[in-house]
């Protein structure tokens, strides 16, 4: 049985010292390179940062696994197992990065029998550091965070994010579950451009709910704990229970909202995480 807090202790560490790094290549040319499309970006730092959190895991956790974004964009396959997993994004928001636009994270989620049990969330420019652990809350720079009590979807700030997927069907149907939502209508549609802080907006009260299709399991492993801890719901878009490889969350203060949401968007699928690599 995995010593959770000590996963804690080491991943806040990890972060904050990542943040260091990020911090310091924001003076530095950001030799920006592409995966899956010209818009999906990625850097040295990102691959440099998802290294470093990895390296300093195995000294102390050698047993453990680890499902790491730029691992898996090197090809290292993306399957969840019962064994003690950490889920890492090492820069959630690159092309803020990459543009200097102020929201950036370190987001690592750690999980045991497929269920994540540790989440912590750097957003290095901010200089807060979100924590959970399950059945313990969840907090901001050691501040408690409680989801927003607002139920009326008419009095709501939903956030989103578009993705690096510019198919237009796809951009079609993201459009489409935009405007419904906008037309409700709802106060407001933000997206800090970062899946992270975007679950941590919703865990600490300012926004009522983000939704994604298109997301990556390491973009909300850590903030699907956060939003549970803060009183939050999570679910699939159709509404049925969250799937954490299907890339699709919503992630809510309340059912009510979650459900209501369920209700706009236009659901759509993509080839899951943990599907086998496309032949070329
Ligand atoms: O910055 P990333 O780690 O690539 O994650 C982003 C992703 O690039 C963007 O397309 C959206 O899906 C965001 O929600 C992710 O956090
Ligand atoms: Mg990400
Ligand atoms: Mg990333």
């Amino acid at each position: 049985m995995a010593d959770f807090q000590r996963v804690m202790d080491h991943a806040v560490a990890v972060a904050r010292k990542a943040g260091e790094v990020v911090r310091e290549a924001l003076s530095d040319d950001r030799k920006v390179m592409t995966k899956s499309s010209a818009v999906d970006l990625v850097t040295q730092t990102d691959q440099k940062v998802e290294q470093l959190i990895i390296q300093s895991v195995k000294e102390k956790f050698p047993k453990h696994r680890f499902i790491g974004e730029e691992s898996v964009a090197a090809g290292e396959a993306c399957i969840l197992t019962d064994d003690p997993t950490w889920i890492i994004d090492p820069i959630d928001g690159t092309t803020n990065f990459v543009h200097a636009f102020p929201f950036v994270a370190i987001s690592i989620g750690f999980s045991i029998n497929k269920q994540v049990e540790v989440g912590v969330i750097y957003s290095c420019l901010e200089d807060k550091m979100f924590t959970a652990r399950r059945g313990k809350g969840a907090f901001c720079n050691g501040e408690p965070l409680q989801v927003s009590d607002q139920t009326d979807i008419h009095q709501a700030i939903i956030c989103t994010e578009f993705g690096s997927n510019r198919d237009p069907e796809v951009v079609d149907k993201m459009f489409c579950s935009l405007r419904n939502i906008l037309s409700l209508p709802v106060q407001g549609v933000r997206g800090a451009g970062t899946a992270a802080i975007n679950m941590c907006l919703v865990a600490s009260g300012c926004v009522e709910a983000y939704y994604e299709i298109g997301v990556h399991v390491w973009d909300f492993a850590a903030g699907s704990l956060m939003v549970t801890e803060a009183g939050g719901v999570l679910m699939d878009v159709d509404g049925g229970e969250l799937d954490l490889m299907s890339r699709r969350i919503i992630a809510a203060n309340s059912r009510t909202i979650a459900e209501r949401l369920v209700k706009e968007i236009a659901p759509f699928r993509l080839p899951r995480d943990d599907a086998p690599p496309q032949k070329q």
